[in-house]
């Protein structure tokens, strides 16, 4: 017994000695040898896993690790983090395209392909079934694929688009305005405390909702996270953040036969999805196609399943209506509620900022709720909106790509290998004072207006030049298919909220919480409200 311990130790040891040899020997080989970083990762990812799962704010040592290393960082074995805004232009614009790197996926166990070949994405949903996997479009890696399964609906998302879906959004802002009177404001309530966070997020996944299936969540209604859904979705990104920096690793946790040890499913949101898609079939079948022509407003899921109609027999089935639906909720509630509460904190943690947005608001006659078209005549409101989107993007990991065969040199004359996974983190590039002008850690809309000593071209270049370093929303062929919905709904529930009440901080000297996980979630933005003009309750009673 002893001697078979002894052995299996001796093969341990041999197996551990033998990995370290070719770590070591992969490095000295290694072209990316030139590019500096943490230690370790010049042999593992596994550094990455870790700071990202144990800081939950891999943002800040991103940064810091630029500040160190200079404007590329070593960040794995086969990775590097780009900073230089003016390589977004080469990284996701270029061409041919650069391909979405392998962050997401793994070699497929699934039974409907052959086994270990075609990939499948850590974090993809599964079918009705439990088994089908609806492949997530933003982790789809084939540019042809992806190409294949946007058409059909890129041009819903186009602004003269997303602007018909107004009528929809306006009574759930309505309804947003009576919740937070009746639970903070009114009577007995008055002054009653609670986190803006929590409240954005309801709003924001509310409205998603309406827009998409023709019917909210109820989170403004019940006040809640009905069902925990809301913690549901934040404790899969917890998860896909760290397990995508090794997604082999998802084989051994989430995907293993005997016990999951990974994510929570999103089964809750694929069984919304489906029960919307039967009870629409249901209505229809009921009332007649001819009323879904008549109606006057369409949702995202009557357009769906008219793209449905339209397409090659069997192009568009109903499980990829059901991939559609999901992208909208998966993809576009959490960040816009982070861009939501994000512009709360920052206006409130910047009086002077709030007060001339408000005056802004006050110098015009705006509709309840403001209209999009109306923020679009009120630059400060944008200035406040683009500024938030530069300081807290929604999205904070890098946004990775895989060079192509040929590879590329930098601007410093350092040469990256075809096959080397590059990125650029969102919360690095917007850092930048070369394009950003100084103070980028501060909240500043004013770099967005044009300046006093500034002619008009000096301010439109200098503009030009921000928004081309924005990758709040990415660029290029995979740019963030909701960015105009996002825009649209942020401006209105801003300045809605902003023109109506006086939100005021409960603690203003402390700071929110955020968690880094690839969406920048945040927490403790607790404060109180009043409607604008209305005396605190203490006013009146002191
Ligand atoms: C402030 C809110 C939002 C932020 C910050 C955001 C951010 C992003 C980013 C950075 C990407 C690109 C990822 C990459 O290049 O690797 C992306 C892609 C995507 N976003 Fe958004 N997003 C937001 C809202 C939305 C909304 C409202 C929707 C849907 C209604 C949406 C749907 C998508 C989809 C489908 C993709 C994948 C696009 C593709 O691969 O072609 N997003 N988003």
């Amino acid at each position: 017994m002893l001697g078979v311990l002894a052995l299996t130790f001796r093969f341990l040891l041999a197996g551990i000695a033998l990995i370290v040899l070719k770590k070591l020997v992969d490095h000295v080989r290694s072209p990316l040898r030139q590019f500096d970083g943490p230690f370790l990762a010049k042999f593992t990812d596994l550094w990455r896993l870790l700071d990202i799962k144990t800081t939950r704010r891999c943002d800040i040592t991103h940064n810091n690790l630029h500040k160190q290393y200079g404007p590329a960082v070593r960040m794995g074995p086969n990775c590097i983090s780009l900073a230089d805004p003016g390589l977004i232009k080469v990284v996701y614009t270029g061409r041919p395209r650069w391909k979405k790197s392998t962050m997401c996926t793994y070699p497929s166990l699934s039974p409907n392909k052959p086994p270990l070949t075609a990939p499948d994405n850590v974090n993809d949903a599964l079918g009705p079934d439990g088994k089908t996997r609806i492949t997530n479009l933003n982790s789809e890696t084939n540019e042809s694929a992806h190409d294949k399964t946007v058409a059909p609906i890129r041009s819903m998302y186009t602004m003269s688009n997303v602007k018909s879906f107004e009528p929809l959004i306006d009574p759930v802002i309505t309804r947003l305005c009576a919740a937070l009177e009746s639970r903070f404001i009114d009577g007995a309530n008055a002054g009653t405390s609670f986190d803006a966070a929590d409240w954005m997020n309801y709003a924001a996944w509310d409205i998603m909702s309406e827009i998409t299936f023709g019917k909210p969540f109820g989170f403004i209604d019940q006040g809640k996270d009905v069902g925990g859904f809301l913690a549901t979705s934040q404790r899969g990104l917890d998860y896909f953040a760290v397990i995508c920096q090794m997604p082999w690793l998802d084989l051994v946790l989430d995907k293993n036969p005997v016990k999951r040890i990974g994510a929570p499913s999103f089964s809750w949101a694929v069984e919304f999805s489906v029960g919307a898609l039967v009870e629409r079939y249901q209505q229809m079948a009921a009332d007649g196609e001819k009323k879904v022509e008549e109606k006057p407003v369409k949702d995202f899921l009557d357009k769906f399943l008219e793209a449905k109609a339209k397409a090659e027999p069997g192009t568009i089935d109903d499980m990829q209506v059901v991939n559609f639906l999901l992208v909208n909720v998966l993809a576009g509630s959490d960040t816009t509620a982070i861009t939501l509460g994000a512009a709360v904190y920052y206006l409130l943690k910047n009086p002077a900022v709030l007060k001339k947005l408000v005056r802004e608001l006050d110098e015009r006659e705006l509709s309840t709720p403001v209209s999009w078209t109306e923020t679009l005549e009120l630059p400060y409101l944008n200035a406040v909106m683009q500024e938030t989107m530069r300081i807290h993007g929604g999205v904070g990991l890098m946004l990775e790509r895989e060079v192509p065969a040929g590879g590329f040199s930098l601007p410093d004359g350092r040469f990256v290998p075809g096959g080397t996974v590059v990125g650029m983190n969102p919360w690095v590039v917007h850092m930048n004072e070369e394009y950003f002008g100084p103070n980028t850690e501060k909240f500043v809309p004013e770099r967005w207006m044009r300046r006093s000593e500034e002619t008009t071209e000096q301010f439109e270049a200098r503009e030009k030049k921000m928004k081309e370093a924005t990758l709040t929303f990415g660029h290029g062929s995979r740019i963030c298919l909701g960015r105009n919905l996002s825009r649209l709904e942020a401006n209105k529930v801003i300045a809605t909220l902003s023109k109506n009440y006086e939100w005021s901080l409960v603690q203003p000297e402390k700071d929110w919480k955020i968690r880094n996980s690839w969406f920048t979630y945040q927490s403790g933005i607790n404060v109180t409200v009043k409607k604008r003009g209305q005396k605190a309750e203490c006013d009146v009673a002191c």
